[in-house]
């Protein structure tokens, strides 16, 4: 695991010392965004339109963030549109790779066999680390974003007028709800366990691990009454908290010991992740060779042999029940 400095690759670990064994994750630097005209969004640069067969994404199968972005491929069927390349799921001191691997898919764009070297090629004096998910476009040869949250913004959106599939999940009338409960699932769900898994000091790992079971009880209740976050249809927040829900036992009670509880304890929280798994195109997006590979196999400093559990058993294909909820 490194970063660039300065363009060249430098193998280390995540800083925690200087900030009391919290792990404090660095904002994305590629902030532009694909719109139907071309026009800039939110942040970024102008002259990202909406057209089939310009834009590629680099993900990993492992990465809750870059998964948010397959979901929304796949809901959105831009499979065609948007082709991608997935990395290998050992993530060691060269960081992400093309290396083959049942389920790698090569970079076909850049023939690139380290990540960095996308990141190089679009900013040959980048520094930060290297992340996925990347949205690459092929006609400036840059990066447009780096930052999942807003990638699934613009495939919720940009490319409807270019073949995209119907479906808004961030619709007008929910979006002061699905900002509100992003922000807190983000905060202590989705970085909630990075933070207590990354920890290197008891305090830091407690003031991470008990916010999350907070969260999750006051979710269990939410979705006692209702199927999803914000009622009756899924949006955004759904996906978005998904990602994390499906490795939660398989990784994220181990390796990252947030184990106050299972998300199979929580009756509610387990008919809703495995309702959300079983909507169309969701399944084949999730690889558990991947995702457990990849966390028990590469963070050396939390698991330095690099076994992998063979279980839990879980079956995500059980009926859910949940339908009756409306
Ligand atoms: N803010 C980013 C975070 C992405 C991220 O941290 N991805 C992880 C994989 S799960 C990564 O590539 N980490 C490599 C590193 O930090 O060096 C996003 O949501 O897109």
């Amino acid at each position: 695991m490194g970063l660039l400095q300065d363009g060249k690759w430098v193998d280390k670990w995540y800083d925690t010392k200087s900030s009391g064994g919290r792990f404090k994750r660095k904002d994305a630097q590629f902030r532009n965004w694909i719109t139907p005209d071309g026009s800039a969004g939110p942040s970024g640069k102008a002259g990202f339109k909406a057209e089939p067969d310009r834009y590629h994404l680099y993900v990993s199968l492992a990465c809750p963030w870059a998964h948010r972005t397959l979901i929304f491929r796949a809901l959105k069927g831009l499979e065609e549109m948007i082709p991608i390349s997935v990395v290998h799921w050992h993530m060691a001191q060269d960081g992400w790779t093309f290396h083959p691997v049942d389920g790698a898919m090569p970079d076909t764009v850049n023939g690139a066999e380290f990540l960095h070297q996308i990141y190089t090629t679009a900013q040959a004096d980048y520094s930060g680390r290297v992340t996925v998910p990347v949205l690459w476009d092929k006609k400036t040869s840059t990066i447009v974003s780096n930052e999942s949250s807003e990638i699934i913004r613009m495939f919720n959106s940009a490319f409807d007028g270019v073949g995209a599939k119907g479906g808004d999940f961030h619709p007008a009338p929910l979006r002061d709800e699905i900002d509100a409960l992003n922000d807190r699932i983000y905060d202590t769900v989705n970085n909630g366990v990075y933070k207590a898994g990354f920890a290197t000091t008891q305090d830091a790992y407690e003031e991470a691990v008990v916010p999350l079971f907070e969260t999750l009880d006051g979710l269990e209740e939410r979705l006692a009454t209702q199927r999803y976050l914000t009622g009756t249809t899924i949006t955004e927040a759904d996906w978005r908290l998904f990602t994390t829900l499906v490795r939660f036992d398989p990784v994220y009670v181990g390796h990252f010991k947030c184990n106050l509880r299972r998300i199979v304890d929580y009756p509610n929280l387990w008919g809703y992740l495995r309702d959300l798994y079983q909507q169309t195109g969701i399944a084949a997006t999730v690889n558990m060779t991947h995702i457990k590979n990849h966390y028990y196999g590469s963070h050396e400093t939390i698991n330095p042999s690099g076994v992998v559990p063979k279980g839990p058993v879980i079956d995500f294909d059980t009926p859910h029940d949940r339908a009756a909820l409306g």
